[in-house]
């Protein structure tokens, strides 16, 4: 392709950020916002069922699932395949027919953004279709210093941003707001940086930006575009539990309490749709660390049996004693 032609590859946006900084809700703002493109959108979760499908609002049909590992860890495989199933699909050659200007992906809190955006160059049918457009790299102010002190995927998700959201502003000082833009800078001098609460960006800001630079990604890491492993930390586990039965709110949150008094620490994420007796509508749970809400969503649809989903993610997690804990929060 010569400079002169217009780049027609499908530009493609990967959202980063550790375990509960905003991901999802900036794909929410992103879905929502009026800009008149149409996205295709792969979700990608850690723990073997997704919650987040289910919290991505009403675009169901747009939305490419990868549940069944690390993204950063089965980019050869199952990435490549949703890219070229989509393409498929956009081209009208596929089963299933799909038409969107752009893709947006959501990796998981735990992913290292350096092997997803590595596909875009070392994979020659994924590099003729699409274009790494940006890394939007969502950071935690609440949480960020205690993960970047202790992991090395969020320093690596901030090191490679394009864009950095330094999400959550609410829940700091001014001082301290200031104290992490110093840190954030200093690990990656080169990305913009935007102050957001509840991940609301001028969308213009983060999509069709051109921002990804091959070069200065080559001088942060000259290995980049070399296919290499990488270590994952191998103490983070997640629990799922599934229930039919309506369960008692009071109970949960109580439960979780007695946990979070001696491990709120290691825990990173806990977040559920759940069926609570007494509710007529799905109530969705968010936890990070030792903070924690609900709140009645919307109706369940008639196609869905009203039932209660739930996952922790962290460290150090006693799986039987959540097992038991949470089959007793069924209502009497
Ligand atoms: N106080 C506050 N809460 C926020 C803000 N932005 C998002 N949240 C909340 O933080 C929680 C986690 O947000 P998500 O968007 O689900 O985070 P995520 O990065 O997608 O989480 P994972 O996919 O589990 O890694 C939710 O309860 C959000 O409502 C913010 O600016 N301020």
């Amino acid at each position: 392709m010569t400079n002169l032609q217009a780049d027609s590859r499908i530009p493609v946006t990967v959202l980063t950020g550790f375990l509960g900084a905003g991901k999802t809700t900036l794909l929410n703002h992103v879905l929502t916002a009026n800009h008149g493109e149409k996205i295709a959108v792969i979700v990608n979760e850690f723990g073997e069922v997704g919650i987040d499908n289910q919290l991505v609002v009403g675009a169901d049909e747009e939305i490419f699932e990868m549940n069944n590992g690390c993204i950063c860890c089965t980019v050869r495989g199952d990435l490549i395949r949703i890219l070229a199933q989509l393409m498929e699909a956009k081209l009208g050659k596929g089963k299933r027919k799909a038409d969107f200007d752009r893709v947006l992906i959501e990796t998981t809190g735990l992913a290292d953004p350096a092997p997803v955006a590595q596909t875009f160059f070392v994979d020659p049918e994924i590099a003729e279709n699409f274009q790494l457009d940006a890394i939007v790299t969502v950071v935690d102010a609440k949480h960020a210093d205690q993960h970047l002190d202790e992991g090395h995927e969020a320093q690596e998700q901030v090191a490679f941003a394009d864009i950095l959201l330094l999400n959550k502003t609410d829940l700091v000082s001014e001082a301290e707001l200031q104290k992490l833009e110093k840190r954030l800078h200093t690990m990656n001098s080169a990305a913009k940086l935007y102050r957001t609460q509840q991940s609301q960006i001028d969308i213009k800001q983060i999509l069709g930006i051109g921002a990804f630079d091959l070069d200065k990604k080559l001088e942060i890491d000259p290995g980049f575009l070399e296919e290499e492993d990488h270590d994952h930390d191998d103490d983070v586990t997640s629990v799922f539990f599934r229930e039919l039965r309506p369960l008692d709110l009071n109970k949960v949150e109580q439960f979780l309490n007695e946990w979070l008094i001696d491990h709120g620490v290691d825990t990173f994420r806990y977040k559920g749709v759940l069926n609570i007796k007494g509710v007529k509508k799905r109530v969705v749970f968010q936890g990070i660390h030792m903070l924690f809400s609900s709140y009645p969503d919307r109706d369940w649809k008639s196609n869905e049996v009203p039932s209660s989903e739930f996952v922790v993610i962290g460290r150090n997690l006693d799986e039987e004693w959540f097992r038991k804990r949470f089959a007793e929060c069924v209502a009497s």
